[in-house]
């Protein structure tokens, strides 16, 4: 469904990926990891173009979208959550839900604000909060359900276990596997490989923005060198 083919990016001089290329199968939860720096947040705005390869492929549903712009990118049906939430403060959990409201595409799964809420039974509760009184985590699920309003086909999550409190985390994962049971595909930077064998078939990991393992997790946990050398645990 997505597919990076020697991607090489760049913030003006400083090479930050090098020849990245790894696929993500329709259906799939694939997890790109890395320590801090690695260039995991890189490899998403690539994805996006929101940086823009300075050579190399990225491909989605067989379309080559390398220079594209994002919103077009978006459009295409691809839900970029970033890793700093960004939701309104003064608008309540609902409204913040209706603002990112789009039409679904042919083929995508249409959400609703109730079966959102379905998902994430800590929004329900505080439906009409502003989104000032939530706490992290709660914010945290609010980025991730008003993406899904837009009804993407794929999902790329930065980060969404960091800064949460452990409970957050439980729930996070449990929605990260629903949504794969609904179909939609996704891609998640993590530096938790407790979090990453929780949710994903495959593993992706960086480091100084190269790649230096693609492979099942279960592989990941034959070998533990590869873990020791490139992750924090
Ligand atoms: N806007 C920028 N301009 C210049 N260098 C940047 C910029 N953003 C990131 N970098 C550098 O690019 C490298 C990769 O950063 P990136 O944010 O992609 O890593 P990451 O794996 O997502 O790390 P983190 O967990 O800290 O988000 C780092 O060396 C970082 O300092």
């Amino acid at each position: 469904m997505l597919e990076l083919s020697a991607v090489n990016s760049f913030y003006g001089k400083a090479h930050v990926l090098n020849d990245l290329s790894f696929t993500v199968a329709r259906g799939q939860v694939v997890a790109l990891l890395g320590r801090n720096g690695a260039g995991k947040t890189t490899t998403m705005k690539s994805i996006m173009q929101l940086v823009t390869p300075r050579s190399g492929k990225v491909t989605f549903q067989g379309r080559d979208i390398t220079g594209l712009a994002t919103h077009k990118v978006a459009k295409l049906g691809l839900g970029y959550v970033p890793e700093e939430r960004r939701i309104f403060t003064d608008l309540t959990v609902l409204e913040n839900l209706e603002v990112g409201r789009q039409p679904a595409r042919d083929g995508s799964y249409t959400w609703t604000t109730e079966m959102l809420f379905d998902l994430f039974p800590n929004l329900a509760e505080r439906r009409g909060n502003r989104g000032k009184a939530l706490s992290g985590g709660e914010q945290q699920m609010l980025t991730i359900a008003r993406t899904l309003m837009g009804n993407p086909s794929f999902v790329l999550l930065d980060e969404p276990s960091e800064g949460i409190a452990p409970v957050i985390v439980e729930q996070m994962a449990r929605v990260i596997i629903q949504l794969k049971q609904e179909g939609l595909t996704v891609l998640l930077s993590e530096q938790n490989l407790h979090f990453a064998r929780a949710v994903a078939d495959m593993a992706v990991i960086i480091e100084g923005g190269t790649q230096k393992f693609t492979g099942t997790l279960q592989e990941l946990n034959d070998h533990p060198e590869i873990r020791d050398a490139y992750l924090s645990v």
